[in-house]
């Protein structure tokens, strides 16, 4: 008789645990080799990546989080992985963002597939407040993936149209990549040449093609995504940072957001999705190893 199988609810409660993240629920996901990702319900928002680049060796942070972001559920958090729909910026009269980033999700299932740790959120109409879905009155449905493994973070997100009416969409996963020193980053893939930081930036790098190679200054991150057609890179600079109430003045500098984003068709129209279709975009992460 040999030991009896760890069973499959035994392997769900290793690899994700609920925990407070300042003040909101978030899932904590760890891997069986120590790679780890905390996520909030408060938007589905990746709050913390960290991975594991050689085996055996220790989980290191990814992210930028600002040290001064609201973590009570009041206003959107800044660093990590906002999830942005279903609109981006002010392209469109609705809200900033979109309602994604603070609407409260659901868990609809985490575990421990291939090697990786897992979790499924999501959200549809009937979890916004009344004020948010009376603002976009569509029937829809949201699936956020997060998964991690060794120097790896996988994220999808599914938009679906659960309604009868056709509507329009952006999306973008707005990561703040966390770095050392913003002046010394390094992008490739987003453009001919290669792109680094040395202002203010904020700019949209439409079709992309192949993947985005980014060098932090310390190491070396490969970014990949599907369904995403752009990318977004934006850093505030010194003097719009210093505008932001949520940020200390310095802390521009330890970070990049480099975000696959989907901000229109080809013709730049915003995407369409008819009732009953469902789109998906891609998005990996990995950290090479050093
Ligand atoms: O301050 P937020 O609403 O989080 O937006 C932060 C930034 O997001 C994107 O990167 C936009 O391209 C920027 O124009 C914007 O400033």
């Amino acid at each position: 008789m040999g030991r009896p199988r760890a069973s499959p609810l035994r392997r769900i409660l290793v690899s994700a645990t609920t925990i407070n993240f300042g003040q909101l629920p978030a899932l904590q996901l760890r891997a069986p080799d120590g790679a780890e990702a905390t996520i909030t319900l408060y938007g589905a928002h990746v709050v913390s990546w960290k991975a594991v680049t050689t085996a055996g060796g220790p989980a290191q942070e990814r992210l930028f989080l600002s040290s001064l972001s609201a973590l009570d559920g009041q206003k959107a958090i800044r660093g990590g992985v906002p999830v942005i729909f279903p609109q981006f910026a002010e392209r469109g009269t609705g809200m900033r963002h979109g309602f994604a980033r603070v609407a409260t999700w659901r868990v609809l299932d985490q575990g421990e597939a291939d090697g990786a740790a897992f979790a499924v959120l999501a959200l549809n109409q009937g979890d916004l407040p009344q004020q948010l879905a009376a603002a976009w009155p569509y029937a829809f449905e949201l699936l956020l993936r997060v998964a991690v493994r060794g120097a790896q973070l996988d994220m999808s997100l599914d938009v679906r149209n659960t309604g009868t009416q056709t509507f329009p969409f952006a999306a973008a996963l707005h990561t703040y990549h966390l770095v050392e020193d913003v002046e010394a980053v390094r992008i490739d893939g987003v453009q001919a040449e290669t792109l680094a930081i040395t202002d203010k930036l904020d700019h949209v790098f439409e079709r992309i093609q192949g993947a985005i190679a980014f060098d932090t200054g310390a190491d070396k991150v490969t970014l990949e995504q599907t369904g995403f057609n752009d990318a977004v890179v934006w850093n505030p600079g010194a003097a719009d940072a210093a505008a932001l109430s949520d940020m200390e003045d310095e802390e521009y500098r330890r970070f990049v957001c480099i975000e696959p984003a989907l901000l229109g068709d080809a013709a730049a129209r915003p995407q369409q999705l008819e009732p009953g279709g469902i789109w998906r975009g891609t998005y990996r992460a990995v950290v090479q190893a050093g």
